[in-house]
């Protein structure tokens, strides 16, 4: 007879449950709810037999899955703060959870660190909050959840308050201030936010939470060998997604909460084997998420989160056939009955308009300008014919060891266009005594992995790299971006320029350019003027002289916030491209000032 919550939902069998299963003694497993995968045996627990009140915060869930048929269990949304992972239960002392009482889990903080201490309040990242105070706010959409300006006003559930500690973060970003209480709401979202502003943890953490909460307790289909996660996060890049992967296993250590991370280019058994064991949130890589939905070892039907990282790039480097059959050919919940967000630092209209088809009365969220760079990066354009880059590249290399800045507190990340410049460039660069190594699509997995950790422990301090490397990593000590080649688009600009000055600290970026790149000169001097840089005279006359080139925002910067605003939205897609708000400028009617009148959704209404 259980004598609790916890002892009700654990006597409940879910035999064949991939997802979270333990040993019962008999043989079959029983599935356990994450947010009660920490919980010691039953004696002494508080809280309900069971619950069946209403889901705090997110009913749509309820209703979606009820309607569907299921059955499900909803847990009061703070029952984990009365009787969760707390002092005195250690990880061994766990009933169960996602490692079957086998193994301990990893420490992801690192060796060095101690997760069991916690740090003061006070320390931090070293990241200057300064840098992003009066950052511009804009949001649309219905009823838009208040922002938060600490950690402390939102109910995120003790384990993960303690790794939020953990990572010493002590306050919220802009970007986790507004997005975090929207998605917990469970409202689904379009968020723009500056690269380095902290937007893997703004929807880690509300994912991480409302698994931990039981948001999405509901009985696994009896199939053998299938994984169901909960929650999926779909990011461009197979390094980007290891990244993804190693931040939310931080978020989520000792919650109870499995991460998994699938990508190509690794070995697929390896990948596998991971998903039997267990999963809750998978984090992948598009490709690679087809070939495991082909081979039928995972199911999507359990889906009650969705995130897309850099879901313009995703969309835009031909994903779109790949992220539409598994968003929409697939098994997955459809809008409105799972939460999407898709994030990035820069979102185009047409790639707004498409990635609108995923989500349901979504809030639209713009923290800074949409796709500017952060002014915490210099940004220094110099004139250099092809033929110069070399000798110039050295002189720029010779100035920076001369200034001691080849020491592993700076890293220098040098960009190009193809791959054979990038193999040809680090052979250049080794020859002539600056250790380099590189990254780009045709080195095997291996080859990558190794290349992006001797730069990252300063082994190498240079890395030439592809477009491969330009969105989403987190380099710490990436002191200068040097373009090589300049992009072809200003977007591609902003993601490769923000592998340096992330987190408030500040950054140098150069960039060569010469007639070859005349068509980006106006929105790279725009860029530039946005972010207060100086631009030189002669950019300014290749940009009055420019067309607009092969700026996808046809000739504003500005014309980029959220395309539901655009006049030419609901005529069809005939006539949205040729609409827009081009020139009409971000803060024009003053901006945010930190405070929103009640029932206010934007900055500009
Ligand atoms: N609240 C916080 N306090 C201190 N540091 C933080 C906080 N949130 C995130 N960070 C740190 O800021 C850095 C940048 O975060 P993150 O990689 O999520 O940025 P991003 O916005 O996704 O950037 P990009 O657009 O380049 O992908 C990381 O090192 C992260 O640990």
């Amino acid at each position: 007879m259980p004598t609790s919550w916890a002892d009700s939902s654990t006597a409940i069998d879910f035999a064949a449950a991939p997802g979270a299963s333990v040993g019962n003694g008999s043989g079959r497993s029983t599935y356990v709810p994450p947010h009660l995968r920490n919980r010691p045996p039953s004696a002494g627990q508080q809280g309900p037999p069971s619950y069946s009140g209403p889901a705090l915060g997110n009913e749509r869930f309820v209703q979606g899955v009820q309607s569907g048929g299921g059955s499900r269990i909803i847990a009061p949304r703070n029952d984990y703060n009365r009787s969760g992972y707390s002092g005195g239960v250690g990880w061994n002392n766990r009933i169960g959870g996602w490692e079957r009482g086998r193994e301990r889990e990893a420490n992801p903080f690192g060796p060095d660190v101690d997760p069991e201490q916690v740090f003061n309040e006070q320390e931090n990242t070293g990241i200057n909050f300064d840098a992003y105070e009066d950052i511009p706010v804009e949001t649309s959409g219905e009823n838009v959840p208040l922002p938060v300006n600490t950690f402390a006003e939102i109910d995120l559930g003790e384990a993960l308050n303690q790794n939020i500690r953990r990572c010493k973060y002590v306050k919220p970003t802009p970007v986790q201030r507004h997005a975090i209480p929207i998605s917990l709401a469970g409202r689904d979202l379009m968020a723009c936010a500056q690269t380095g502003s902290g937007k893997t943890a703004a929807f880690c953490f509300p994912i991480i939470s409302g698994i931990m909460s039981g948001q999405c307790v509901q009985r696994p289909p009896r199939m053998s060998r299938m994984a169901y996660p909960l929650a999926l996060i779909l990011s461009p890049t197979r390094e980007l997604s290891c990244q993804i992967h190693e931040e939310a296993r931080k978020f989520a250590y000792q919650t109870g909460v499995r991460v998994v991370v699938a990508y190509g280019g690794a070995p697929i058994n390896q990948q596998l084997r991971e998903l039997e064991r267990g999963v809750d949130i998978l984090v992948a890589t598009p490709g690679r998420l087809v070939d495991l939905l082909e081979r039928a070892r995972l199911s999507l039907q359990m889906i009650r989160y969705l995130a897309l990282d850099e879901a313009d790039r995703m969309l835009d480097m031909g994903f779109e056939p790949q992220i539409r059959k598994i968003v929409q050919q697939m098994d997955m919940p459809p809008p409105g009955i799972r939460q999407t967000m898709l994030f990035s630092a820069t979102f185009p209209k047409e790639i707004q308009r498409m990635a609108s088809d995923f989500l349901a009365n979504y809030i639209f969220l713009a923290v800074g300008r949409v796709g500017s760079s952060t002014d915490l990066i210099a940004q220094r354009v110099e004139f250099v014919q092809e033929t110069d880059k070399r000798s110039h590249l050295m002189d720029l290399l010779h100035a920076q060891r001369a200034n001691g800045g080849q020491a592993k507190q700076s890293l220098t990340l040098v960009f190009v266009e193809t791959k054979k410049g990038a193999d040809s460039l680090e052979h250049w660069l080794c020859m002539n005594g600056f250790p380099a190594t590189a990254i780009h699509g045709d080195r095997s997995q291996q080859e990558r992995e190794y290349a992006l950790r001797s730069f990252k422990t300063g082994h190498t301090p240079i890395l030439v790299a592809t477009d491969v490397a330009a969105r989403g990593l987190d380099i710490p000590h990436v002191a200068h971006v040097i373009n090589f080649d300049l992009p072809n688009d200003i977007d591609d600009y902003v993601h490769r320029i923000g592998r340096t000055g992330r987190a408030g600290k500040t950054g140098l970026a150069t960039a060569f350019f010469n007639e070859n790149n005349a068509s980006m000169a106006k929105a790279l001097s725009e860029l530039m003027q946005e972010a207060n840089q100086e631009v030189p005279d002669w950019l300014s006359r290749f940009a009055a002289r420019s067309y607009g080139g092969k700026n996808r925002r046809g000739g504003g910067r500005f014309g980029s916030r959220d395309f539901r605003r655009d006049s030419s939205f609901n005529r069809g897609p005939a006539d949205y491209y040729g609409g827009g708000n081009a020139g009409v400028g971000y803060g024009g009617s003053g901006g945010y000032n930190g405070a929103y009148a009640a029932g206010a959704t934007s900055a500009w209404d």
